[in-house]
This record gives structure tokens, C-alpha cells and sequence, in this order.
């Protein structure tokens, strides 16, 4: 059992250094997805497993455990990449890097199937949203934790028998909840390929014993009552809100993205809570273009320093495509714009929102005064504003980053205009392997960072839609 008397749940920035998140590998659901299934599946590809794990999402692993969790990893990296057949790296295994710091989801979730109760509980939940017949229910009922933990996230039996599908995108930890200071919020997918998520999110949040004490600060969202009577299959007036559109940009403010995934109710529902729970009292909504390119605000823009952003430029100031030189700019300008629309509330306050011009002065206004940066605001944008790398390298993740502490940012190694521009704003690029090699030797220190984009293995991973944004639930980030 994954247990730890310091627990302390409390993550109020999305850039003050990281020092627990909760993570899910690639498991062998993501090999099982087939071409016909992906899009339902919010797959665009096919993805490689043994490619995205070794070559790809290992190096991600590392790299959190030499900043989170130090001892589990320095010194031992020869031994590690050793091992051809990756024990370090699977759950259940004894040689599992196990860590209070890099929580590995799978592993919660067997902690809670100890409990008998709670086992038949979700056995039956599961069975039930998956349609599975009674008997299989009592097969599934007699299954050691371990294994029925791997089985509720794989679809698949250990003799790989597929009994349900698979639930891809467990992978993208941030869309299950978000920590807002030391509450935690659950998600409300729109997809139905993310349900199964949500419902073993729901038990464990509520049920292992790391999250004891904030019992009362799991935050649900409700469902509308128009949801219930609607005519017909429409999901329309749902309350949906998934975590990529949630951003906790300081202590009493939080940015909630209107979006494909994330329903005009669903935000409704969230900030009456939010207010009337007391865990902030700002909220800013950040309204997108419903597309699948753009599915969660943070696929358009994080945070990457108190004064620095990376956001997508469509989304932002300039949104018109002509310089107004010929007709077609005015004409089409409304279709074609793709510009964020803002409006923020305050408690107390709800009749008089404000409204922002762009995004750009959202976040800038968010540095200077919520931040309280000194330094001039920066935004680097997407294919460094060059048509068509801007929206190339926004559809693989150019603009989902992870802080892993103020400045230091991880991000795909594919998206090279992007990545020029970060040069550009005086940041030090470095490969991940290099860097892990660095640490390894005593060369480099994780102190020493600052300003720095570190480039990940991406060929895989980008297919399945997310960067390390999503691939991150933060538990516990320092204040800033
Ligand atoms: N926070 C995020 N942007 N998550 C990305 C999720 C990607 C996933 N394939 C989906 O479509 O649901």
C-alpha cells in the first residue's frame, strides 16, 4: 500500500516546482488499439508499444524521478537501461521503481481493490458501464488486485483476453481531475472512451488511504437537470469538464477552458462550487473553437515562467489571416477567426463579469498582477508564428507544455520552429538523454537548471494526441 504520513495534497501555480504527480505508463491497452476504433478511442494513429515505451515514455520516468524522487534513480542508471526486459519500469513488479513522488495510477488502484468492499463496488461499476455478463462479473470478483487492477485499465485478461476495451488515454493523467490548492476536481468527460477513466479516478480519489484527509475536498460535478430531461441522445446540455481545461495559474485564481470537451454548463456547475467552497475566487473563462484540434485549452497555450507563455497565435491578438488588403480579409473575417474569447468572474461579483480583449492580455494581466512579475511579459508562440509550423507543431503538442519547476519545461523534440523560438527568448535547449547522461555524471545538477526546454522522443507518443501537459496530474507543486 502506498502510504505516506507527509502527504499533503497543494498545487496553487502551474509552474512552482513539481514535487508529486500522479502518472499512468503506457499500458498494453494503447498496443490493442486498431485503426478502425482509434478516432473513437481519441487515438488520430495506431501507436507502437514497445517503441513508445522504451524509446519514449521511459525517458519521461527518469527524468521525473531525478527531480522528484532522486534516490530511486541517481546512480543507478547503467543498471537500469541495462535491463532489457524494463522491470524498473512495470507495476507489480519487484524491481518497480515504486515512488510516493511519481505515482504510477495503477498501483492506487490496486491499493483500493485490497478492500473487499470496495473491490465488488467497482467490479460491479465497471461490469456495468462495460456491459459484461454476470458471470464474467464473478471471474473478475475472484482476480488478486494486482491483476484485476490491470485488467480494469487494459480491458485485457493476463491470458489476453479482451473483455472490454481498452482506455488509451489514462496515459493523460491531467484530464482525471485537478488539484486546485488542496481540493481536488473531478473530471466530467464528454467522450464516452474516457468514462471508464472517470469512474476508477472517482474510487480512488475517494478511497485510498493518501487521500484521507481531503476526503471533503473531492469536488464532484453534478449533472443538470435539463441533462436528464432532454428528448433524445443529443449530449448537448451535459455538464462536461475535463482537467486540460482547468489551469490553476495562482493560489485564488483558476483559468477554465470552454472547449470541445468542456460544456458552458459543466463550467457553470464549477465555479458555483468553486466559490462556494471557498478554493478560489477568480475564474477566468477562456472560450476556444470547438474542434478536435484545439480539444482542451491547454492544447493552445501553458504556462512556462511567471512572464513567459507559449500559446498558439490564432488563438490570440492577430487573428485575421489577410493584412486587409483585399476584400476576402473582411469578408471571411468572422468565419476564419479563431481568437479566444474571455470573460472573468469574481465571487461576489458574478453580474458584472470582464471581459478581456485577447488571451494575451489575460495572461498578462494574470504575471504582472497576480504573480506579481517584474519582468516584461513574454509570449512564444507556436512555430515560432510561422504559417503553416504554427498550426503543424500545435497539432503535436507545441504548446503543452510541462513546468517541471519555474522555466524548465519538457516538451516533444519534433517541433522545431517552436523550438527556435525558444531559443530565440534566451532558453538553453537539451536533449533528455543528454541531460539524464549529465545528471548521471555529477556534470549537472537539477538546481542548476533554469531556462531551459528539455526535448523528448515524441514519434510515438504525439499520435495518441497529448504532450506532457496532459501525461501529468501535479499533487504537490512549491509555492511560487
Ligand atoms: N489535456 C489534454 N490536452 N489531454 C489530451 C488528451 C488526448 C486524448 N487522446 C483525448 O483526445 O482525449
Amino acid at each position: 500500500m502506498l502510504l505516506d504520513p507527509h502527504f499533503k495534497l497543494q498545487v496553487s501555480s502551474e509552474i512552482g516546482t513539481l514535487e508529486r504527480l500522479l502518472i499512468h505508463s503506457p499500458d498494453s491497452g494503447l498496443g490493442r488499439v486498431v485503426p478502425s476504433k482509434a478516432q473513437d478511442w481519441l487515438f488520430e494513429d495506431i501507436v507502437h508499444l514497445d517503441t513508445i515505451r522504451k524509446d519514449e515514455y521511459d525517458y519521461y520516468i527518469k527524468l521525473l524521478l531525478y527531480f522528484l524522487d532522486p534516490t530511486k534513480i541517481r546512480g543507478k542508471l547503467k543498471d537500469i537501461d541495462a535491463d532489457k526486459s524494463r522491470d524498473f519500469y512495470k507495476p507489480g513488479h519487484a524491481n518497480f521503481y515504486k515512488s510516493d513522488k511519481v505515482i504510477e495510477i495503477q498501483l492506487l488502484l490496486k491499493d483500493i481493490l485490497t478492500d473487499e468492499n470496495i473491490k465488488k463496488k467497482l467490479v460491479a461499476a465497471v461490469c456495468a458501464i462495460e456491459d459484461c455478463n454476470y458471470l464474467l462479473q464473478q471471474e473478475l470478483l475472484e482476480t488478486s488486485p494486482e491483476d484485476l487492477a490491470k485488467v480494469m485499465i487494459s480491458g485485457s485478461l493476463n491470458d489476453d483476453t479482451m473483455i472490454f476495451a481498452p482506455i488509451p488515454n489514462l496515459i493523460f493523467t491531467r484530464d482525471i481531475g485537478i488539484t486546485i490548492n488542496n481540493f481536488v476536481l473531478l473530471n466530467k468527460p464528454a467522450k464516452k472512451a474516457r468514462s471508464r477513466e472517470a469512474l476508477l479516478a472517482k474510487y480512488i480519489f475517494f478511497n485510498h488511504p493518501l487521500f484521507k484527509a481531503y476526503k471533503a475536498n473531492i469536488i464532484e460535478i453534478p449533472d443538470s437537470l435539463q441533462y436528464f430531461l432532454r428528448p433524445g441522445e443529443e449530449q448537448v446540455e451535459k455538464n462536461t469538464l475535463e482537467g486540460g481545461d482547468v489551469m490553476v495559474v495562482s493560489k485564488n485564481h483558476v483559468i477554465i477552458g470552454h472547449s470541445e470537451r468542456t460544456s458552458a454548463r459543466g463550467i457553470n456547475e464549477a465555479i458555483k462550487i468553486l466559490f462556494e467552497k471557498n478554493v478560489v475566487d477568480k475564474v477566468s473563462v477562456v472560450k476556444i473553437p470547438h474542434k478536435r484540434d484545439f480539444m482542451h485549452i491547454d492544447t493552445v497555450f501553458t504556462q512556462v515562467k511567471r512572464n513567459v507563455w507559449v500559446i498558439l497565435h490564432a488563438i490570440g491578438k492577430a487573428d485575421f489571416s489577410g493584412d486587409g488588403s483585399e476584400p476576402i480579409d473582411h469578408l471571411l473575417k468572422e468565419q476564419v477567426s479563431e481568437k479566444a474569447e474571455i470573460t472573468q468572474f469574481v465571487k461576489g461579483k458574478v453580474q458584472y463579469p470582464k471581459r478581456f480583449a485577447c488571451i494575451e492580455d489575460l495572461l498578462e494581466d494574470i504575471s504582472v498582477n497576480d504573480l506579481k512579475s517584474t519582468e516584461k511579459v513574454e509570449f512564444i508562440y507556436s512555430g515560432n508564428q510561422k504559417f503553416p509550423f504554427d498550426s503543424r507543431e500545435q497539432w503535436t503538442d507545441s504548446c503543452n507544455l510541462l513546468a517541471i519547476k519555474e522555466g524548465v519545461v519538457l516538451g516533444y523534440d519534433r517541433n522545431d520552429h517552436t523550438i527556435e523560438a525558444f531559443k530565440q527568448k534566451g532558453f538553453k535547449v537539451i536533449p533528455v538523454k543528454k541531460l539524464l547522461q549529465k545528471l548521471e555524471n555529477n556534470e549537472l545538477q537539477v538546481e542548476d537548471l533554469t531556462d531551459t526546454f528539455i526535448t523528448m522522443p515524441s514519434a510515438e507518443l504525439s499520435r495518441a494526441r497529448g504532450g506532457f501537459h496532459c501525461m501529468s496530474m501535479p499533487l504537490l507543486r512549491a509555492d511560487i
